[in-house]
């Protein structure tokens, strides 16, 4: 059966968690690139190993597990060291991908990704929707949510692609600026439609 899927991304902060938990609560899998993220670097993977030989053991935690905080700290100061990770990481990262969108069974499919646009993942999709809020709410809702600085939370938006870009790409845009109930609400109306289009193709 062919599949249907939908592209679903926006910038650190912008709410694609809470639009694919209301997605998957209407039955939808989510294939998620920031919990595969996790899943290429957990420990005895081949993704951690090659981090500690580049930027030596004390990456690791005391368990043994990737020091996330001290490596978001390195790569988001230093662009080389963010390409060296980007380079290792993303072709793993889109292999798991791949595998868990062939083994997806719902009316569609999400594939939910902040870098989306910048790894050309649309291209594995038959439709996008960019969940859009301003700069200041994602420094704002990503700050409170992480207790992380606005320093460190800019230099992520800095290493993203900017907003207007992502707008011009996107097929459908979802404004989650206001309140998240008006957000579910408007997203509701374009599931319905995504159910149509993923049936129409079968
Ligand atoms: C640097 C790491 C260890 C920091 O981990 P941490 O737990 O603090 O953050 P988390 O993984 O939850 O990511 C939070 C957000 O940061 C942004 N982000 C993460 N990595 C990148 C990147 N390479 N470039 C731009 N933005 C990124 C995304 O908006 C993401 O949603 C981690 O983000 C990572 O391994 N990044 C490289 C892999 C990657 O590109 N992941 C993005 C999904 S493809
Ligand atoms: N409409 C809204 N109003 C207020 N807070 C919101 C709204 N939408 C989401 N949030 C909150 O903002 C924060 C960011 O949302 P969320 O985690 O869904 O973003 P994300 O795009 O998945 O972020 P990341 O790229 O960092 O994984 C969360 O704490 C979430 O509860």
């Amino acid at each position: 059966m062919a599949k249907w899927i939908l592209g679903l991304t926006g910038g650190i902060g912008a709410g694609k968690t809470a639009i694919s938990d209301e997605l998957a609560r209407f039955g939808i899998e989510i294939v998620d690139a920031d919990v595969i993220a996790r899943q290429v670097v957990q420990p005895g993977s081949v993704g951690l190993r090659q981090i500690a030989a580049h930027f030596g053991k004390a990456i690791l935690l005391a368990d043994g597990s990737l020091d996330r905080a001290q490596l978001r700290a390195i790569i988001f100061a230093d662009a080389a060291q963010k390409t060296w990770l980007n380079n290792l990481l993303h072709p793993l990262i889109r292999t798991q991908i791949l595998e868990a969108l062939a083994h997806s069974q719902s009316a569609y499919v999400v594939l939910s990704a902040p870098l989306l646009f910048e790894n050309k993942l649309q291209t594995l999709c038959n439709h996008t929707l960019l969940v859009d809020v301003p700069v200041e709410l994602q420094l704002a809702r990503t700050t409170q949510r992480d207790g992380v600085t606005s320093e460190q939370v800019e230099q992520i938006i800095a290493a993203q692609m900017p907003r207007e870009q992502k707008r011009a790409l996107a097929d459908d845009i979802l404004d989650n600026s206001g309140a998240l109930a008006d957000t579910l609400a408007k997203l509701k109306q374009y599931h319905q439609g995504y159910l149509l289009k993923a049936q129409q193709q079968r």
